[in-house]
């Protein structure tokens, strides 16, 4: 814990509760030689005594700073004491004399030490020398040992680092190891036998980075090590000193709910130079860190993965030019590292999707939603750029969301010779067809198949030619703006757990590991290979080896291109099946209205008429086909700009086929339907295995059905995730936020927010670990009186560690079919009363709010993807074509998985293969497959009585929740 440059700072925060101790201790740190530099006002209501401080009254200063300054002709470290006076605090002094029953204990290193000594001793202090002492090894060692007067152990040592020997010592220059002894001051060094943790955020922001970084810090406190925030990226880990900080459990609360990144982030030369990841290198060691998580682009890890690759060498350069000492860089040899993506390119290898990316891409279908309405009104064309850098999974995910005309990414870029006349043939056939208003997305690397940029304004020309009264809008970086969606708050903080985890667990053999999202499961992959791949991208583009570029980027970013290319360009019937291949599809919405129905039914319809079907729409649900026959056949401009369209068009009904399954299957001869598409809940489960049943007795239903699951409660069994959950998430993460800041306005208040989920625990669970509930509770786990007891003592600790800040608003949430006792206005109550007027609590329930205005990127996207497998089904059974059913149809090559494999899942007892045909779509993260609504009956998974599975696929939520709102916290500390 050395410097050279005087500059690196340490930093402590210190509480107590009693003003008296408070005001000495500020007195104790002066003595040292520390300054008081700063006092703050934090709460001028929360304290009621009139202690007179620096002549500033006591109701007025709640937090002091006070900073310990190395002298200029030293090179000792400096350190900063925040003192806080907390009313809420409970700390007691511990008069027992062991120091391991104190939480708190310091090491200040002090070359001085019989000045320091003698001035404690002669203002009554208690001094104990060592007993054991070391001066032989000095290992971990200090000479005496005091408490301060809110019972912190100081301990001064004269060495400058626990490593540092006395033979050590002669091998350094007594210049680089001064302290401003002249001063009676002392130079810092805070040790302790804890794994130290650095995070920092590098290259562009991007929403989630805050999620990262609490997460980070907490799970590292969690697990009993020391967590440093690395301030402005890469700019902080090269110049050191106070941009490396100590960082607390309540540094970080409410960051979960604010944009970009409050660490900072930049982008820097000097690391990209060995000069400049050497000076990283020794700020680092100098503040004992071991372990560095960055979370940053491709950019950013590639410059991890080198510092990680150089750091051997790095050592051995900081010591043979006399930096440091061999034993000093000992303990060092190894840095661990972890990478973590967040960027909102989504241009990293070996992962689906990266920290940031569908909050940039929520940015940018809003704002393409507002465009829409001008231009619709002046039937204008829009040519809209989008970030993205050199990868176009933004422009690609936009064009999809918006059902933009054309798009221009640079991984399937258009023929350098005809792209202007390609672009104009498709943007007039869709205004013939009756579109009003042409978009265009310009990803800001798009180039042509010469690796010639294509700009907006060339765009903007080509437009002009055709007579179109045409506008450019960069969306510039209002994309990487707002606070982050709930998936990436969700996936910062799931990624930041595990950076820790893969921090505790590197044993220095295995490779360091980047933490990335593969189907739907976070996973570690090595960050060398990852960033390795990513590189080839680069070099396929450059090679214009366009379909590499494109097979190396995420899992589903090549289907996604060919659902847009079918759903977009095929409008011109160039891909018309032969009359006899055509089918009639029909499509039903069944239950809750969820707010991605009509995306799914867009994406189905345009890609049965590109194929020659014709797609009727059920409407008003079953109740709709019994009562009333109601079957109308959708068209393209019916469907066209339902791509945003919340609700449902074609009318949605919870009533099942079993009312009147006679009725049903008059109509399906009527209308001769080859194809069923039921898109839907619980509900939607539940028709489908009705009619895979009456199939029975009424053989008109065996045609192919399958069931999209679409719900705001993601309780179908079979499926991980749900059409619609997404855009609850976000609503309810808007809905929180407000809450949220409501509560913290008014300080002393609670909120229990009643969400829906029926007997499904998902909302709960997700949106308690997304917002930081203090508690939750959920069908799944029971709730007592015991558990409710709990968590107002957690809510209890963390209004006493507010320290009258209160940054983040305080909420429960409780699903509504949580229990039928404690309902949500019962544990309101229970709170208030066992508050004793301490705090207040209120009710909250979204409601119906929960199925959104619109849907979300990530629910429009899915509703296309998904949208076109049910119509492939369709069309795989109907063509009786040697179906493979494993997955989604990709495993042609062993014929013994015909009709064995299901998703993976071995089918024991497929007695009949048109069980096959009744399947609900199954969504495990990015992959897509079918599972056989029979063989989900049979498996046991599915939970009647409750509506839902039985499988809890996201109890991971709840057990970071548990860790990061501070109940593991408390009761460890307790
Ligand atoms: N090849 C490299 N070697 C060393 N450091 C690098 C390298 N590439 C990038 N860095 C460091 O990482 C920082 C961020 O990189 P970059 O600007 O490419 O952003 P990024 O991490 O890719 O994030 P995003 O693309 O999302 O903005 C750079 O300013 C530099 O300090
Ligand atoms: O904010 P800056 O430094 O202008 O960088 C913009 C770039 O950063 C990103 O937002 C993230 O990499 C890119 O999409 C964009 O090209
Ligand atoms: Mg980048």
């Amino acid at each position: 814990m050395i410097s050279n440059n005087g500059n690196p700072f340490a930093f402590w925060s210190l509480v107590t509760g009693s003003p008296e101790a408070y005001k000495k201790a500020i007195e104790f740190y002066k003595l040292l030689g520390f300054k008081l530099v700063k006092n703050y006002v934090r709460d001028t209501n929360a304290a009621a005594s009139t202690l007179e401080l620096e002549g500033i009254s006591y109701e007025s200063v709640r937090e002091s700073w006070l900073e310990s300054f190395p002298s200029a002709s030293s090179s000792g470290q400096g350190v900063a004491v925040k003192l806080r006076l907390s009313n809420y605090s409970t700390e007691t002094i511990d008069d027992s004399n062991d120091m391991t029953r104190h939480g708190t204990r310091l090491v200040f290193y002090c070359e001085d030490l019989d000045t320091i000594r003698s001035r404690l001793e002669d203002n009554g202090y208690e001094v104990t020398n060592n007993p054991e002492e070391d001066t032989e090894n000095g290992i971990n060692d200090y000479s005496f040992k005091t408490r301060d007067p809110i019972g912190t152990y100081i301990l001064f040592s004269k060495y400058a680092s626990p490593l540092q020997t006395i033979a050590d010592k002669s091998s350094v220059s007594s210049e680089s190891l001064t302290s401003p002894s002249s001063e009676g001051s002392v130079a810092s060094l805070i040790t302790s036998g804890k794994k130290k943790i650095a995070i920092m955020t590098s290259g562009g922001d991007s929403a989630g980075m805050n999620a990262v970084v609490r997460a980070v810090v907490r799970a590292g406190i969690h697990y009993d090590c020391d967590v440093f925030g690395i301030y402005d990226g890469y700019n902080g880990l090269v110049s050191g000193g106070n941009m490396i900080k100590k960082m607390d459990w309540y540094d970080v609360r409410g960051w979960l709910s604010l944009g970009g990144t409050l660490i900072g982030t930049a982008r820097n030369k000097e690391f990209r130079e060995r000069s400049g990841r050497l000076k990283a290198a020794y700020n680092l060691v100098s503040n004992g860190i071991d372990s560095l998580v960055v979370c940053g682009g491709d950019g950013s890890l590639t410059g991890a993965d080198l510092f990680r690759s150089d750091w051997p060498s790095l050592m051995e350069e900081l010591v043979s030019t006399g930096k440091l000492t061999e034993m000093q860089v000992a303990p060092y040899k190894r840095l661990s590292i972890v990478g973590l993506v967040g960027s909102i390119d989504n241009d990293m290898a070996m992962t689906d999707r990266t920290i940031g990316a569908f909050s940039a891409l929520e940015r940018i279908i809003e704002m393409v939603d507002y465009i829409d309405a001008t231009a619709t009104s002046h039937s204008r064309a829009f040519v809209i750029e989008v970030m993205g850098r050199h990868c176009g999974w933004l422009a690609l995910m936009a064009g999809i969301s918006t059902g933009a005309d054309y798009i221009f990414i640079p991984e399937r870029p258009d023929d350098a010779t005809n792209w202007k006349d390609k672009l104009s043939k498709v943007c007039m056939r869709h205004r013939e067809k009756g579109h009003r208003k042409t978009t265009v997305i310009v990803a800001e690397g798009a180039i042509d198949n010469e690796n010639k940029p294509i700009t907006s304004e060339d765009v903007k020309k080509v437009l002009v030619d055709l007579g179109l009264d045409t506008r450019v809008t960069q969306l510039g970086h209002v994309q990487r703006g707002g606070t982050a969606c709930a998936y990436d708050r969700m996936l910062g903080t799931l990624q930041g757990v595990e950076a820790v985890k893969a921090v505790l667990e590197d044993d220095g053999k295995s490779p360091s590991p980047m933490i990335g999202i593969l189907e739907g499961k976070i996973v570690r992959k090595p960050l060398l290979e990852a960033v390795k791949l990513t590189k080839s991208v680069a070099a396929a583009i450059a090679a214009k080896d366009f379909d590499k570029a494109m097979s190396l980027r995420d899992s589903e970013f090549a289907e996604c291109y060919n659902n847009y290319i079918e759903t977009t360009m095929y409008d011109d019937g160039s891909h018309k099946l032969p009359e006899d291949q055509r089918l009639n599809i029909a499509v039903v919405h069944v239950g809750a209205p969820t707010s991605a129905l009509n995306a799914a039914t867009r994406s189905m319809a345009l890609y049965s008429f590109a194929k020659g079907h014709r797609l009727f729409a059920i409407q008003n649900g079953f109740a709709g086909l019994i009562r009333h026959g109601a079957v109308r056949e959708l068209h393209y401009n019916d469907v066209n700009s339902w791509y945003n369209l919340g609700g449902s068009v074609i009318g949605t009904n919870r009533s099942l086929p079993s009312q009147d399954m006679g009725t049903i299957a008059y109509y399906f001869q009527k209308y001769n339907f080859d194809g069923l598409v039921l898109v839907g809940g619980y509900e939607a489960f539940t028709s489908l295995q009705e009619l895979q049943e009456a199939r029975k007795q009424y053989p008109i239903f065996n045609i192919p059905m399958v069931a999209i699951p679409a719900t705001v409660s993601n309780n179908v069994p079979g499926t991980e995730y749900s059409l619609g959950s997404d855009t609850c998430m976000n609503e309810l993460v808007k809905y929180c936020d407000a809450i949220k800041q409501s509560a913290s306005a008014s300080r002393k208040r609670v909120f229990v927010i009643e969400v829906q989920g029926g007997y499904c625990g998902y909302i709960a669970s997700y949106i308690s670990l997304i917002t930081g509930a203090i508690a939750s509770y959920t069908p799944e786990e029971k709730i007592s009186l015991k558990k409710i007891r709990e968590d107002i003592s957690l809510l209890e600790e963390s209004f006493k560690n507010d320290g009258g800040e209160n940054r983040s608003g305080k909420i429960f949430i409780r699903n509504e079919k949580a229990s039928k006792i404690f309902t949500t206005e019962l544990i309101t109550d229970i709170i208030a009363e066992q508050s004793h007027g301490k705090f207040g609590s209120r009710t909250a329930i979204p409601g119906h709010v929960q199925q959104g205005n619109y849907p979300s990127s990530l629910d429009r996207v899915n509703a296309n993807r998904l949208g076109v497998k049910a119509c492939e089904f369709i069309e795989k059974w109907n063509s009786k074509i040697d179906w493979k059913l494993n997955d989604s149809f990709h495993d042609e090559s062993d014929p013994k998985l015909r009709f064995r494999y299901v998703n993976g899942v071995k089918f024991e007892t497929v007695k009949d293969s048109s069980e096959l045909s009744a399947c609900v779509v199954s969504i495990q993260g990015s992959h897509i497959g079918f599972r056989s609504v029979v063989e989900l009956m049979r498996s046991g998974e599915v939970d009647e009585k409750f509506r839902k599975s039985k499988k809890i696929f996201w109890s991971n939520y709840t057990e970071a929740n548990d860790m990061l709102s501070g109940k593991l916290y408390v009761k460890k500390s307790a």
